[in-house]
């Protein structure tokens, strides 16, 4: 078993842009689509395809796989993230921006985007670049609870406290907004805690 196959990070670099690079195990669920590749030196994120074509009415939603599973190493993730030419040219979004990819998952990367044009819809053909993916060392805590938390320039100041912009709430202040309600909470036994 190589050090990649039993989770542990490999590096490397790349053989074109001299770039630090990290292996990581990919599988093709379906052997036409394309490994993803990094468009230009310094990209953060490669472009996922869709392997099924869809067709998206203005407001619709749908899940579309990608054709590949990866192993990524311990202490990574990758996150799905939208791409920008798509959402400002189609106005195609991704419901769950970011989507998380979890080391241990070995299923096919699925990507769940909506067409957010309130006019035309949006179709999308086999091998159409729909989302891209960014691999991410990511911490994983131990929280310590404590009574109080240390002080900090900002404190408790959020969601808009430092000014709105010139639509809407420009002058609101902190205090005068009020907390977020989740709404439908009636079917949301996701919200819910354990
Ligand atoms: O855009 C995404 C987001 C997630 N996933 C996969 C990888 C991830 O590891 C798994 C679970 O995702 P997440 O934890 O976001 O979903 P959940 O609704 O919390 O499901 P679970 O209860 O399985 O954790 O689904 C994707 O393929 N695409």
């Amino acid at each position: 078993m190589t050090a990649a196959e039993s989770g542990e990070p490999v590096g490397g670099t790349d053989r074109v842009s001299g770039e630090a690079t990290l292996e990581v195990l990919l599988r093709r669920l379906d052997p036409e689509v394309p490994v993803p590749a990094y468009a230009h030196p310094g990209d953060a994120g490669c472009d996922l395809v869709t392997t099924e074509s869809a067709e998206l009415e203005p407001g619709e939603r749908t899940v579309l796989p990608t054709g590949v599973s990866l192993a990524l190493p311990e202490g990574y993730a990758a996150f799905v993230h939208p791409r920008s030419g798509l959402a400002a040219r189609c106005g195609v979004a991704l419901v769950n921006a970011p989507g998380t990819v979890d080391a241990g998952y070995r299923g096919e990367i699925k990507v769940i985007v909506a067409n957010l044009d309130p006019r035309e819809p949006v179709r999308f053909e086999r091998f159409d670049r729909i989302a891209q993916l960014v691999v991410q060392r990511v911490e994983k805590v131990r929280f310590r609870e404590v009574e109080e938390l240390p002080g900090s320039v900002r404190d408790t100041g959020g969601f808009g406290s430092t000014g709105g912009h010139a639509g809407r709430g420009a002058r609101q202040t902190a205090a005068q907004q009020k907390d977020y309600v989740a709404v439908g909470a009636d079917r949301a036994s996701d919200l819910r805690g354990q």
